[in-house]
């Protein structure tokens, strides 16, 4: 091995490599290429976790795997492949997840250092909480098509991974959505709202009918022509749009022309939305022009523009199909929109389309559709590798014990002034003294409403989704009312219960305390009355900042207030310090300021992703998210960077432009 060739690294570095344990969290594509690193570094006592097995989709890049392991443990085949480079290493292998019970801090506390390369936040702050509460020094990574990066988390010293804020998800306005979109995604967004409103879980912030309450719309014009054609079109009736497609039995041509035809004629009468803008075009069913060929090749289905006659077609073929599915189902039940079953990501491709068309916007390929559907971001096997690379750069770091040294490094497709494509912050981020993880005394507020949630949503929604709490107990504090008990059986009794039922109103705290991760948190609960556009519950992870102020809030402030809150799970929100100057940051883009001499220095990049997210200063009370590399470029040199985040696997994106 080149890295124990003498001269390669120093002595001492060689001897710390040999004698230390080191923790893999994840066998994917980062996770190989670190573990082949260790391997050939000279680390010989390895252990690897990943509960997946092995995919062919994971071939092209995950490289210690090949096509006779598809379907076996990734951890086992990375262990035996990472052992024909050095059969010397002792490397152990669990088929299991990091967050079961079986990983508690005993376990942690036996590596000298753990590495996480996963792809979800969920087991990210687990991996976090652990390696805080035991006191093991963290390298979070991650990366997102060319962007990657790698971080150090070190308790008391760094940022933790959940010091900064959840970054919400790109979203888009109403009434953009119902109304004008002018954009593909805008045309895709609808397309998947109309799939829950027919077939999904249906959710009022998702209608797809045109909004006549959208401030720039000739509200009167249209409210009259809702008024003359309510009951024959369903579209603009009190029914709901799925109650409407059962009674006319998901009849495709009935529904397209409510959705296509009369909906579209329908936002024609408001007169006011179309003065500057090309007005759509409605097109009835019968009046389709047939154009091109059917297309029955499966390849060319997904990478040709279908014609609008072609995508009418798909369109009454998946409503078929996706209506058999659907009643099969139980009463209530639903399905879930999936990018990679047929009729699902078919529906959304056709309707998609169809709406274009109408708005005189650009027609994608089913195959675009579904990556920008699905919030697909390649993974690229360079960047894993370069970033994989880094991860073991900053193990040296924290072996040779340089912390100080162990800044924030970034992989980057467009090189700096310059033309350096790896770039690394000047300084550690310190810990944000308001976090409601790594802080002396963890607190959040929780904004509820006490009269409607659950004891059962308190802890599915909010506990475990947005908190991220693995296996929680609960009390009311100052009584001995035991809410939610960890024990299986104990507390089932309370699930259905209000939280009010259990007095849980304004102004309790409960002491929440999840024994796996060693952390409890106090959470004062402030009673909120059910809004209709808003999230069930937001949880404010700066108490201080309900407080009444002091003095007249400032214009920002002010701003600031007006803001929505990141979310965080599905129907709530959660934030950490500085919510709307976040929000203001990931719904927009970041201007990446010169470094200033009186501001410690901090980045904020895309934050989700990697994990090894931007750094933001949320801690230093700074106000103002600085990127600052090293070697900047005078200020005349200004880069941007914008965040984006998908659903579920949140890596980091890092545009510039
Ligand atoms: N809780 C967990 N415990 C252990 N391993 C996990 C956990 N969550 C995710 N992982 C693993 O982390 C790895 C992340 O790797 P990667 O991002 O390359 O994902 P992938 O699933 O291999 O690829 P893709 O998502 O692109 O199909 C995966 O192998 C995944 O199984
Ligand atoms: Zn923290």
């Amino acid at each position: 091995m080149a890295a124990q060739l003498d001269g390669v690294l120093e002595k001492d570095l060689q001897e710390k490599i040999k004698n230390s344990k080191v923790l893999v969290v994840g066998a994917g594509g980062i996770g190989c290429e670190v573990l082949k690193n260790l391997v050939l570094t000279g680390f010989l006592d390895i252990e690897i976790i990943d509960l997946d097995t092995i995919d062919v989709s994971n071939l092209n890049r995950q490289f210690l795997f090949h096509k006779e392991h598809v379907g076996k443990s990734k951890a086992e085949v990375a262990r035996d492949s990472a052992l024909s480079f050095n059969p010397n290493a002792k490397i152990k292998a669990y088929h299991d997840s990091i967050t079961s019970n079986n990983y508690g801090v005993n376990f942690f506390q036996q590596f000298t250092l753990v590495l996480n390369a996963l792809d979800n936040r969920a087991a990210r702050n687990h991996v976090n909480r652990m390696c805080l509460t035991s006191g093991i020094p963290l390298i979070e990574s991650g990366t997102a098509g060319y962007s990657g990066q790698a971080e150090l988390i070190k308790r008391g010293l760094t940022q933790c991974y959940e010091c900064k804020p959840v970054p919400g998800q790109k979203s888009y306005p109403g009434c953009t959505i119902r109304n004008t979109p002018s954009e593909p995604i805008h045309c895709i967004v609808w397309a998947k709202h109309l799939f829950n409103q027919l077939f999904g879980e249906s959710n009022d912030d998702e209608d797809v009918s045109p909004d006549t309450a959208d401030p720039e719309a000739g509200a009167e014009v249209g409210e009259a022509a809702l008024a003359k054609d309510a009951n024959e079109k369903g579209n603009v009736d009190r029914i709901s749009t799925r109650v409407w497609a059962k009674q006319c039995d998901f009849d495709a041509e009935k529904i397209y022309n409510k959705l296509f035809f009369e909906d579209i004629k329908y936002l024609l009468s408001m007169s006011n939305l179309w003065k500057n803008r090309v007005p759509p075009n409605p097109i009835k069913w019968d009046s389709i022009v047939e154009e091109g060929e059917e297309v029955t090749d499966a390849v060319a289905r997904d990478q040709k523009v279908l014609t609008h006659s072609q995508s009418a077609k798909v369109f009454a073929e998946s409503i078929k199909a996706l209506k058999e599915s659907f009643t099969k189902l139980p009463e209530g039940d639903y399905l879930v929109w999936d990018k990679d079953d047929k009729h699902a990501m078919d529906f959304v491709a056709a309707c998609a389309n169809i709406r274009a068309q109408i708005f005189g916007i650009p027609r994608k390929s089913r195959f675009e559709i579904k990556s920008m559907a699905g919030n697909i971001i390649p993974a690229i096997a360079t960047t894993n590798a370069m970033t994989a690379g880094l991860v073991v750069m900053q193990a040296f770091g924290v072996l040779r014990e340089q912390y100080e040294k162990c800044f924030h490094i970034y992989v980057r497709l467009v090189t700096n002034p310059r033309k350096q494509f790896i770039i690394r912050d000047k300084v550690l981020i310190p810990p944000n003294p308001k976090c409601y993880v790594c802080s002396a005394k963890p607190e959040v507020v929780l904004k509820v409403d006490t009269k409607n949630v659950t004891v059962r949503e308190l802890r599915d929604d909010i506990l475990i989704k947005a908190l991220n709490m693995v296996s929680p107990d609960v009390t009311l504090d100052g009584t001995s009312t035991i809410v939610i008990s960890s024990e299986e059986g104990e507390t089932d009794c309370n699930d259905d219960k209000k939280l009010v039922d259990l007095n849980i109103v304004d102004g309790c705290v409960l002491k929440a305390d999840d024994f796996l991760q060693n952390y409890e948190l106090s959470i004062t609960i402030v009673h909120k009355d059910p809004g209709r556009e808003e999230a069930a519950f937001e949880i404010i992870a700066d108490p201080s900042s309900l407080k009444p102020k002091e003095a007249e809030p400032s214009k920002e402030t002010e701003k600031d207030e007006a803001q929505p809150s990141t979310s965080s799970g599905q129907n709530g929100s959660s934030t950490n310090g500085k919510k709307a100057r976040y929000d203001e940051d990931v719904s927009g883009e970041v201007l990446v300021v010169p470094d200033d001499d009186d501001m410690p220095s901090t980045s904020k990049a895309g934050t989700s992703g990697s994990g090894a997210a931007g750094s933001s200063s949320s801690g230093s009370g700074v106000e103002k998210r600085k990127h600052v590399e090293d070697d900047e470029e005078p200020a005349s040199k200004k880069v941007k960077v914008s965040a984006q985040q998908d659903d579920s696997d949140d890596d980091l994106i890092i545009m510039d432009d």
